[in-house]
This record gives structure tokens, sequence and C-alpha cells, in this order.
């Protein structure tokens, strides 16, 4: 059993109804997991192993609610070693260059602050998924596996 904060961001509740169900799974497959929201620096330095989940805004921006955390993170620079951490980003391949950049800049942020990666980032295409849950799933098994 492995604990695991889930941090979101998101705009118009898919990146939110996405890190709801993937806390249900991960708690259905043994683990003890949890949507953290409003999340603030202390979440993370505490957290055992971290799941971000993030919706791309504007262009390759990241969402409002999780804008806070990240600049935090940028500034203060906890280092993460010995955490096992995690990415989903969801977007859309229509905005071309900007395609994930929140989850982009996530996962090239924990990289430099020495994470351990859980999995390969995993990102979400809006136009190739209606339904988000469809490419998570069996991503979130081998997640689930791997922590
Ligand atoms: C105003 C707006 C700007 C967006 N900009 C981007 C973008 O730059 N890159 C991208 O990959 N997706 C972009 N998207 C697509 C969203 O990331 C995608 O639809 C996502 O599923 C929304 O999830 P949310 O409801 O959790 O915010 C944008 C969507 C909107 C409405």
């Amino acid at each position: 059993m492995a604990k695991v904060s889930i941090f979101v961001g998101s705009m118009y509740g898919n990146a939110e109804n996405l890190a709801n169900d993937s806390a249900e799974f991960l708690n259905k497959s043994g683990h003890e997991a949890s949507v953290i929201e409003p999340a603030s620096i202390v979440d993370v330095t505490q957290a055992e192993n971290i799941l971000f989940i993030s919706s791309t805004t504007g262009s390759g921006d990241i969402p409002d609610n999780l804008l806070p955390l990240f600049l935090q993170m940028q500034s203060e620079f906890p280092m993460l070693t010995g955490k096992k951490v995690a990415v989903i980003a969801l977007g859309d391949s229509s905005y071309g260059d900007t395609y994930c950049g929140a989850g982009k800049q996530i996962d090239a942020l924990i990289e430099e602050l020495n994470a351990t990666r859980a999995q390969p980032r995993l990102d979400i295409d809006a136009c190739e998924y209606f339904e988000p849950w469809e490419p998570a799933e069996p991503w979130l098994q081998a997640l689930a596996k791997n922590l």
C-alpha cells in the first residue's frame, strides 16, 4: 500500500473528474490516494508519492487553481528526491505547439526537483478521446503496480 497525493489543475472540470476517478481507482487497487485541494507546498513536501493531473489553458498555461502551487514549487524548489511522481496531462492537439503545455511544464519541473518518475507522462488528447478515462485506466493500472 502506498500513499498518493493527487494535485489537480482544471478549468472546466475534466481534469478534476479524472483526478477523483483516479483516486477511487488507486484506492480500489489497495493504495491510499486522495485529491488535495487547495494544495500548498507543505502538501508537496509531506507527500509520499505524487500524481499531478492537469489540463492546459490559455496558450500552454497551467490552470489558475494549480498555478500558485506550481509557482511556489518553482521559487522554493523543494527537492522531491526519493518520491515517486507521475503526471497526466490533458490537452487538445489542435492547439499545436502548446499541446499539453501545462503537463509538460510540470514534468520538466519535477525532473529538476529530482523526483523518481513512477511512470512516463500520459498525454490525453481531447481530439482523440472524448472520455479521458479510456487512456487513463490502463496507465493507472500500470502506475498502481509501480508504486
Ligand atoms: C480557452 C482554452 C485554452 C486551451 N489551451 C490549450 C492549449 O494551449 N494546449 C492544449 O493542449 N489544450 C488546450 N486547451 C484544451 C484543454 O486543455 C482540454 O480541453 C482539457 O480537456 C480541459 O480540461 P479541464 O476541463 O480540466 O480544464 C484549451 C482549452 C480552452 C477552453
